[in-house]
């Protein structure tokens, strides 16, 4: 078994270990939760307080700014920035901390996309004591990746799972079906108490467990063959960036100098 208990450490309590790098004993780590509004997107910066060494989870392009100052405020060292997807509502800011702070931005081999890392399933970015984990979760897109921190304490979804939802099917290639299968075998398969971070919320959420949505999630919860008529005429409007945002995504937002 390859988790190990990791203590999530309280907001207030980070500020104060982040100012004694180097001074703990145990893994710490730092979670932040962030947002963007245009699009109610979620950025995750993970850290190892010990090390500073950073991992960010789906950058938004206009929160570059913002999410670049904290991690310096904090004196962080971002080593790679993840996507969980080739978002098609917002530009991802994979591509602008790359050439920022030099870090690797990150997508699965599965999107199509060009990064300086292409991952596959159980592939892990280790970031000082702490590894997140890939785990195929395709449906919304071929190309999703839920990413599991190494201890299954928490799972961040993209739009693989949302709280209470799901990502819609009828754009990128996206299957209901194959949501369905990967929602149950590589979520629902986590721990109850896991929390699950998803990449948007329309509601005014920031977090769940695996053992609530499982439990409560109105869609996941319906039999296969309803999720898919459910999905099916679901009839929401196109994100109205899409035609900017995928071919952006699609080469980590600015991405100039990688094959
Ligand atoms: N109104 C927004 C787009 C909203 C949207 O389509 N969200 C996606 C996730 S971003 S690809 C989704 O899967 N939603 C699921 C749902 O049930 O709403 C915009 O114009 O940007
Ligand atoms: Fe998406």
């Amino acid at each position: 078994m390859w988790f190990r208990r990791v203590p999530v450490v309280a907001a207030a309590a980070v500020a104060a270990a982040v100012r004694g790098y180097g001074t703990g004993g145990g893994r710490r780590l730092l979670l932040r939760q962030l947002f963007e509004p245009s699009s109610c997107s979620y950025t995750y910066v993970l850290a190892d307080v010990s090390t500073g060494d950073a991992v960010i989870i789906d950058p938004v392009l206009e929160t570059v700014p913002r999410d670049a100052r904290l991690l310096r405020e904090l004196g962080l060292t971002l080593r790679y920035a993840v996507n969980t997807h080739c978002h098609a509502d917002h530009v991802t800011g994979s591509g602008a901390l790359r050439k920022l702070l030099g870090c690797r931005s990150v997508i699965s081999r599965a999107s199509g996309a060009r990064a300086d890392l292409l991952v596959g399933e159980g592939d892990e970015l280790r970031f000082g004591a702490f590894a997140l984990r890939a785990r195929a979760s395709p449906g919304h897109t071929p190309g999703c990746f839920t990413w599991v921190l190494d201890d299954a304490s928490a799972a961040f979804t993209g739009d693989a799972l949302l709280i209470r939802g799901c990502g819609r099917t009828d754009f990128q290639q996206g299957c209901p079906r194959t949501l369905y299968r990967s929602v149950h075998e590589k979520i629902f398969t986590l721990p109850d108490g896991c929390l699950v971070y998803p990449a948007h919320d329309y509601n005014g959420q920031t977090v769940s467990t695996v053992g609530e949505e499982r439990r409560f999630n109105p869609r996941l919860t319906l039999s296969p063959d309803d999720f898919v008529t459910l999905m099916e005429g679901l009839n929401l409007p196109r994100p109205h960036l899409m035609d900017v945002a995928v071919p952006a995504n699609l080469r980590c937002g600015i991405q100039d100098d990688v094959a």
